[in-house]
């Protein structure tokens, strides 16, 4: 058969098929040859070959027997030269063979590099994160998919992607022969574009079409972005309908994405919804002991005590990478001029860090609910009297304001009365060393500290 004859036959299957799937399926395939009864046609891609063997094989066989052709077999191909791997998809007279599932070569997934520090072994659990960690952990099993999608979501540097790169850090341990792809809604919508841009849309869906695990990072960036919106939905339908586990994570809950089309919304929500909470002072601390495992290894003979921990985790509250910065800023300083990490160190070395994440707790809410809870009068905590039932208040308030404002001894020490900063310290040392040893006095602290920080 000629090119000509083939172009004839293109026409005429045109009639059949309608403008679009002509477009899509028969306008790329390429005439090669005609051996043995085999008519070969070259398809840039299997994905490609796959779909109009299945579809449209019966039909091209039939029209070439029609116009003449001694063909039994129509064979689509990749060619040898093509980027593709040079698989075939074929019908045979008169009965079509079941095309192979469309296969993906590793350096076709589109996803984003992973992160080697973020697993499951550096994720540190605690009560705000941990029903998340237990539903990626579940997903991380690579058994029945039980709820798709995943969809986690949570404030600023808590933790989503750590979580997520932790899953497929897992999966490629337990499940090597899983597609699993990983990559931000961004990187989805770029990619998108280009294929839009280059005219490769089919080869995008194959490639998408074909993953296993799919995780896409901070969704809500294709809020508003109608073309990359509906080509999600359908990826995301293709894959739910084929039983592969998708994980979403984005900054709020799916109903609070504004500018997200309803129907997504829905799907969206249609799996299990877990949300990560603002950090406590526990999950803090805790991050910060994981780190400085790391950190002896790096500075050796650099130690941290756990009141510098204490101070940063009470004082850095706003996420995790903020706190996780301000660590790796104090060893870096620490061990560039030299000095043992002190408190003063500390206070200096990330002065501009505290005072970002300064809390808006003031002196006076502080003397306030701590009169409150002792029953005094406010004037009391504040006056000159010395007898223990307010002294002992009067230093545990002191010793919140140095942990919970960024205020300096002598300014403590104007608010209490008037008194002298020596004092302000002799307080806070009282409560530092009556919390050891007084278990009434660390609860009431730790209760004072929860109301106030709430
Ligand atoms: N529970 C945790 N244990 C250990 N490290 C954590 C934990 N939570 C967060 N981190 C660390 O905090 C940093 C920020 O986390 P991550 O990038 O996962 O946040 P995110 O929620 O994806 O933030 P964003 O909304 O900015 O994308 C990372 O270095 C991560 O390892």
């Amino acid at each position: 058969m000629t090119q000509e004859q083939w172009g004839q036959l293109q026409r005429k299957l045109l009639g059949t098929v309608g403008k679009n799937n002509y477009a899509n399926w028969i306008e790329p395939l390429e005439f090669s040859d005609i051996s043995e009864g085999v008519a070969t046609f070259h398809v840039p891609t299997n994905f490609l070959g796959n779909y109009v063997a299945q579809n449209f094989g019966d039909l091209i066989l039939h029209q070439l027997a029609e116009s003449g052709q001694l063909v039994r077999r129509v064979n689509f191909r990749v060619p040898a030269n093509s980027a593709q791997r040079p698989t075939a998809a074929s019908v045979s007279a008169p009965l079509s063979d079941a095309a192979p599932a469309p296969s993906l070569g590793a350096d076709q997934l589109p996803g984003a590099p992973l992160d080697r520090r973020f697993t499951f072994d550096s994720f540190v659990v605690g009560k705000p994160n941990e029903l998340a960690h237990a539903a990626a952990r579940r997903v991380a099993e690579g058994g029945p998919v039980t709820f798709n999608p995943l969809f986690l979501y949570g404030g600023v540097g808590l933790g989503k992607t750590h979580l997520m790169h932790a899953i497929a850090w897992e999966l490629q341990t337990r499940r090597p022969d899983l597609n699993v792809v990983y990559l931000s809604a961004e990187q989805f919508m770029y990619r998108f574009v280009q294929a839009l841009r280059d005219r490769k849309m089919m080869d995008f869906k194959q490639i998408f079409r074909a993953v296993d695990v799919l995780m896409v990072d901070d969704v809500q960036f294709i809020a508003g972005k109608d073309s990359t919106q509906e080509e999600f939905f359908h990826t995301f339908n293709a894959l739910v309908d084929g039983n592969k586990q998708i994980i979403i994570s984005a900054d709020r809950a799916p109903g609070e994405i504004k500018d997200l089309e309803d129907r997504i919304k829905s799907r969206l929500q249609c799996g299990l919804v877990v949300d990560l909470h603002p950090t406590d002072y526990e999950l803090r601390l805790g991050i910060l002991q994981s780190k400085v495992e790391a950190y002896r290894l790096q500075y050796p003979g650099l130690e941290i005590s756990n009141q510098v921990l204490e101070f940063l985790a009470h004082r850095i509250s706003t996420n995790v990478r903020v706190l996780e910065g301000a660590l790796t800023r104090l060893y870096a300083f620490a061990s560039l001029v030299g000095r043992e990490i002190t408190m003063e160190l500390t206070q200096d070395c990330l002065a501009d860090v505290l005072r970002a994440s300064e809390r808006k707790i003031t002196i006076e809410e502080i003397q306030r609910r701590v009169s409150e809870h002792y029953n005094i009068r406010l004037s009391d905590m504040i006056g000159p009297k010395r007898v223990r039932s307010y002294a002992r208040p009067r230093q545990v308030a002191m010793y919140l304001c140095k942990q919970l404002t960024s205020r300096s001894l002598p300014e403590i020490g104007r608010r209490f009365g008037g008194r002298d900063h020596t004092t302000i310290m002799h307080g806070v040392r009282r409560i530092e060393e009556l919390r050891v040893q007084d278990g009434q006095i660390a609860e009431d602290i730790e209760m004072l500290r929860r109301t106030l920080e709430a």
